[in-house]
């Protein structure tokens, strides 16, 4: 893909062994449930599913609704986007670690049609202190379809503080943080509702 050196590991930047914790082979869940990426409890958000593949890959799945369109019919290519950022999010879900997209490069190869089902895949290419390098694929309509979609990520790790400072409403009890039970099924890694369920996570 068309990709700045921004979102390439430096040379012999390691790769980081699965977090003891990380599921293998089983759905993730949400990591929260109002997400507008995996949340259920959002009403117009992506529902992605993701799986673990072997605690440093996740295999995901998008279906795009009505609700998701940019030209008639198709896919909006910010929401291709944000599916993107969200399975490559579950990659760094699975290290235990907070994160956020630092920055984010997305190419459109095909025009995604309302109804298609978009299968991701998503591998963390290495880790430099702060910063862990990303890349994902979306194939359309089979985990062999052709190529939709590619994105290379800079995720960047911050402290839980970083959530509770900036985060609005997310552990006053505004329903956010009553939503509840975000991704206890399916044995995943498991949810949060609030910034302190992040920090246990953390620090369990
Ligand atoms: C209520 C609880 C909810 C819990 C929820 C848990 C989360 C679970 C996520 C699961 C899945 C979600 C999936 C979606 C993930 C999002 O969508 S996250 C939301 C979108 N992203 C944001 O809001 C981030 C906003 N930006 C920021 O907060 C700050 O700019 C950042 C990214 C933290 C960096 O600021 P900083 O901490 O001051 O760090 P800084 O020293 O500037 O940079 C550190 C390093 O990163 C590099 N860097 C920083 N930004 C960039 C950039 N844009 N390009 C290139 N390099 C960069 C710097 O050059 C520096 O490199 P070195 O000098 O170390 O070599």
């Amino acid at each position: 893909m068309n990709r700045s050196n921004l979102t390439v590991p430096p040379e012999g930047a390691p790769v980081p062994a699965p977090h003891p914790d990380a599921p293998v082979g089983v759905p993730l869940g949400p990591h929260y449930a109002r997400c507008f990426g995996c949340g259920p409890d959002h009403p117009t958000g992506l529902h992605l599913e993701a799986v673990s593949e072997d605690g440093l890959g996740v295999s995901a799945t998008f279906t795009v609704g009505d609700v998701h369109q940019g030209a008639p019919g198709l896919a909006h290519g910010g929401v291709l986007a944000t599916a993107m950022d969200e399975a490559l999010g579950m990659v760094v879900w699975l290290l235990r670690k907070p994160y956020v997209t630092g920055r984010l490069e997305t190419d459109y190869v095909l025009p995604v049609p309302v109804g298609a089902t978009l299968y991701i895949r998503t591998r963390c290419t290495g880790v430099v202190g702060r910063k862990a390098y990303l890349e994902a694929e979306a194939r359309m309509d089979a985990v062999d379809g052709p190529v939709a979609v590619r994105a290379a990520a800079l995720f960047v790790e911050v402290p839980v503080a970083h959530f509770e400072r900036h985060g609005a409403g997310t552990s006053g009890g505004d329903g956010a943080a009553t939503s509840g039970g975000a991704g206890t099924s399916g044995g995943g890694a498991g949810g949060v509702a609030s910034a302190a369920d992040l920090g246990r996570r953390v620090n369990p």
